[in-house]
């Protein structure tokens, strides 16, 4: 029986590695990590990630050929491929720091593989990494050789969240990157068989290391791309009466721009978009590509332009103070249909109106209060670390924020309310009896697109919403920050 190993237990790791389980019953996979507590509840009835879907593929396989394990080294040990899904932060120190990807988990996952590997490995990169890793971690591997011979793929991972396990039954493709060497071509194959259980054949893509590697660099750095590019629209729609949705829908029925990922909004966030685009970043300015990297780096600024834009839209609204004012937050992780909240829009938006002295009443149907407050407490790139290893930064603004159970508790007195991720609820509340229990003049600043806007107004709200035209309150106050 072909035995794979995962290092690494989050996002990717977890989902990755119980699909290949359930397509793959012949292959036993043991998924370790260094945390106890996410371990712990890998094997519990509460799966340390909200994924729909992924409860029932996890319970299908798991303690079959499905097993959860914080005995790293004795997986590793047994098996005969090892992905390594570990954190690849953005550096906060030294060479490179605040673009370059750090890598100091990879690295101590590559040399206890070194340390511990009796027998030959295919060794998988699932994590994004800078191109050229494969590289290092070959070196990594090969120093420490006790006549164990490793082969280094890239494999990089293509999931959102929140359609996880859709993405995983079903990928668009699946990209194997290996040495153009008979062993090399010999691992590419190994790993393609794992994949042909349920991907058809020509779904899986084979290149080499380095163009599997930038290939999920490019790929993120063009699907932000294309939110910067429409919420770039959106300031301009405002500022010229033009309506972004209709603009989105005009543009994407042209086959060679597409529909996807045209919605406007208070900006992106999650794991991966900013950090792989200042990593590509910081690989430009290495090889000397100065304006290939200011050209990517305009990206993540229209990204923060976007955020800081809709903090002012509120401040300036509510007679440019929102000093004590109570102002509703609805939706906090980064997209609908998740828990995590690593780099969401709300983290920023919530900051710059808690720096103006409001307070907030924040209510997300899947995101903890501790994790809000986490949040909110935690220097910029903090998050992306082992939980037990992030630093913690208690400030005292946090003591005006409130986490509440619901939207109306969130809203009750509330002068204005922002919306900040596009859960399905949010679309669906009755906002005339939230309108009936708010201060007035009752603000909406809808940071989705998730709204009727006409309807609101009809109620009586004052209703901002991204790249729509604009209220007759909001048309003549400053527009940026
Ligand atoms: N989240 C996504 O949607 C997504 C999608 C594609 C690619 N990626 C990439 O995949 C990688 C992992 O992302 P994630 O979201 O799963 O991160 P994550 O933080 O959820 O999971 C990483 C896990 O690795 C563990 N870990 C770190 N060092 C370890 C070590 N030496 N030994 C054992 N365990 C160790 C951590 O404890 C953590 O549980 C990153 O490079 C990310 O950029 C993420
Ligand atoms: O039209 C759109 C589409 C998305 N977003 C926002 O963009 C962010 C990212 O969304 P999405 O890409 O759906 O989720 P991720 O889970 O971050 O997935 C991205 O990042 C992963 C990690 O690298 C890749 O594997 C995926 O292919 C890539 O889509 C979120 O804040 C969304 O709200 C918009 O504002 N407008």
């Amino acid at each position: 029986m072909v035995k794979i190993c995962c290092i690494g237990a989050g996002y990717v790791g977890g989902p990755t590695m119980a699909m290949i389980a359930l397509k793959c019953p012949d292959i036993e996979v043991a998924v370790v990590d260094i945390s106890v507590p996410r371990i712990a509840a890998w094997n519990s009835e509460t799966l340390p990630i909200f994924e729909p879907g992924l409860d029932e593929v996890v319970k299908t396989c798991r303690g079959k050929n499905l097993f959860f394990s914080t005995d790293v080294e004795r997986h590793v040990a047994e098996a005969d491929i090892v992905f390594v899904s570990v954190n690849t932060p953005t550096k906060t120190r030294g060479l490179g720091a605040g673009k370059a990807a750090d890598l100091t988990y990879w690295e101590s996952a590559a040399r206890m593989i070194a340390d511990v590997s009796k027998s030959d490995k295919i060794v998988v990169e699932k994590s994004t990494v800078p191109v050229k890793t494969a590289e290092a971690i070959e070196k990594i591997l090969s120093h420490n050789n006790k006549g164990v011979s490793f082969q280094i793929l890239s494999n990089p991972e293509f999931l959102a969240e929140g359609t996880a396990v859709e993405d995983l039954k079903a990928p668009d493709r699946v990209l194997i990157g290996g040495r153009e060497t008979p062993a090399g071509r010999q691992a590419v194959e190994a790993l393609k068989a794992v994949y042909a259980h349920w991907v058809p054949e020509d779904r899986i893509l084979t290149t080499n290391l380095w163009s599997a590697e930038l290939s999920k660099l490019a790929a993120n750095a063009f699907l932000a791309q294309r939110i910067s590019s429409i919420n770039a629209m959106s300031a301009l729609c405002e500022a010229t009466g033009a309506d972004v949705a209709e603009v989105a829908y005009a543009i994407g029925k042209d086959s060679r721009i597409g529909s996807r990922f045209l919605n406007a909004s208070v900006g992106f966030g999650g794991s991966c978009f900013q950090k792989d685009i200042l990593n590509l970043v910081y690989i430009c300015e290495c090889n000397g590509l100065i304006d290939v990297a200011n050209y990517w780096k305009q990206v993540v600024q229209i990204n923060d332009y976007q955020k800081s834009r809709f903090v002012q839209r509120v401040v300036s609204s509510m007679f440019n103070t929102v000093s004590g004012k109570k102002v509703a937050v609805l939706g906090f992780a980064f997209k609908k249909d998740t828990g995590d909240t690593r780099e969401t829009p709300a983290i920023d938006v919530c900051n710059g109106l808690l720096g103006d002295k409001a307070l907030l009443s924040i209510y997300d149907p899947q995101v903890t209060e501790q994790q809000i407050r986490r949040d909110l407490s935690m220097n910029k790139f903090d998050w992306d670390h082992p939980q037990h290893l992030q630093p913690l930064n208690l400030n005292d603004s946090v003591n005006s924020v409130q986490v509440v159970k619901d939207a109306y508790e969130a809203t009750k007195d509330a002068h204005g309310l922002c919306i900040l991720t596009e859960w399905d609820e949010f679309r669906k509340l009755d906002y005339q009896k939230i309108y009936d229990q708010m201060q007035k003049p009752a603000f909406v600043f809808d940071g989705r697109n998730v709204t009727n806007v006409e309807e609101l107004r009809k109620i009586g709200f004052i209703v901002y919403s991204i790249g729509k035209p604009l209220d007759a309150w909001v048309k003549d106050l400053p527009s940026s920050a």
